[in-house]
């Protein structure tokens, strides 16, 4: 990956805040910013390497959907040395999928990488074994979340999988507003300042719309997932590995 550029896209005081959208800007500083801003992040994709290493089929399709940068599929890619299955990333973001072609570039070496610019929603979903679908669910609209994870199911093979994960909201209003508190100390640590975090609130209000683990494990059930099961979870952020 090229060396990541620190993110100072909420820094300005003087800035209008905008809603938040995957342009130039924040795809120039994505590597940082998801860092950074979601704990667990280098867990979820150090173990993504470990389940693909054991769900992965040769043949098959590896699905990343919402890849931005490629860095869910080059940790499953540097993960597996056999060759033998494809994996085809997809992003509506011009701007992340250019950098995700470079950074993709040694993966390429060794597997087959396909990279579609589109909406999720038109992806078909075809001979996969697994599906990454990584913080992208939430920005989707509610009522059409049902449909997709249908979508990806009917695709997958049997013993197939979908690797879930979300920004998470809670029943409890006391765990709601200690999990946020600590989210932010999380980004505090990292180096972001109170301005930045109020400001990127602000401007993922409505884009980034979360749900509860019940709302999930109820959605992925309706959409026919056999079983599922949070396998990382990290103040606010959780994902869920769901079988067909
Ligand atoms: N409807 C859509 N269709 C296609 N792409 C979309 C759509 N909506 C949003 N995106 C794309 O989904 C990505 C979400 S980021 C995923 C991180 C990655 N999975 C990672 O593990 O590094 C998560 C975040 O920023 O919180 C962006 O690249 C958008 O352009
Ligand atoms: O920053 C946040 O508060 C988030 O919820 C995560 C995030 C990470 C990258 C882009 C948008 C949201």
């Amino acid at each position: 990956m090229a060396k990541p550029k620190k993110d100072q896209v909420y820094a300005d005081p003087q800035a209008q805040i905008d809603s938040f959208v995957f342009d130039e800007r924040v795809a120039d500083v994505f590597d940082d910013m998801i860092r950074r801003s979601v704990p667990g992040y280098a867990m979820t994709l150090s173990n993504l390497g470990i389940i693909a290493q054991h769900y992965a089929k040769p043949g098959s399709i590896i699905y990343d959907l919402g890849c931005s940068l490629g860095a869910g599929m080059h940790a499953m890619g540097s993960s597996l040395a056999t060759s033998g299955v494809t994996f085809r990333g997809i992003d509506n973001s011009d701007a992340m999928l250019r950098r995700c072609r470079e950074n993709m570039a040694d993966i390429s070496q060794k597997h087959t990488v396909e990279l579609i610019c589109q909406d999720i929603q038109d992806t078909v979903i075809e001979n996969a074994s697994i599906v990454a679908l990584n913080f992208t669910l939430q920005f989707i609209p509610k009522e059409e979340r049902l449909d997709l994870l249908t979508r990806i199911r009917e695709g997958l093979l049997p013993g197939g999988i979908l690797v879930l994960s979300e920004k998470i909201l809670f029943d409890d209003p006391q765990i709601q507003a200690d999990l946020t508190t600590l989210h932010h100390d999380f980004k505090r640590a990292n180096g972001y300042s109170d301005l930045e975090i109020a400001q990127k609130r602000a401007a993922i209000e409505n884009v980034l719309i979360p749900e509860t683990i019940g709302d999930h494990e109820k959605r992925l059930a309706a959409a026919g997932f056999s079983r599922d099961e949070i396998w990382l979870q990290c103040f606010n952020f959780a994902s869920f590995l769901a079988f067909k």
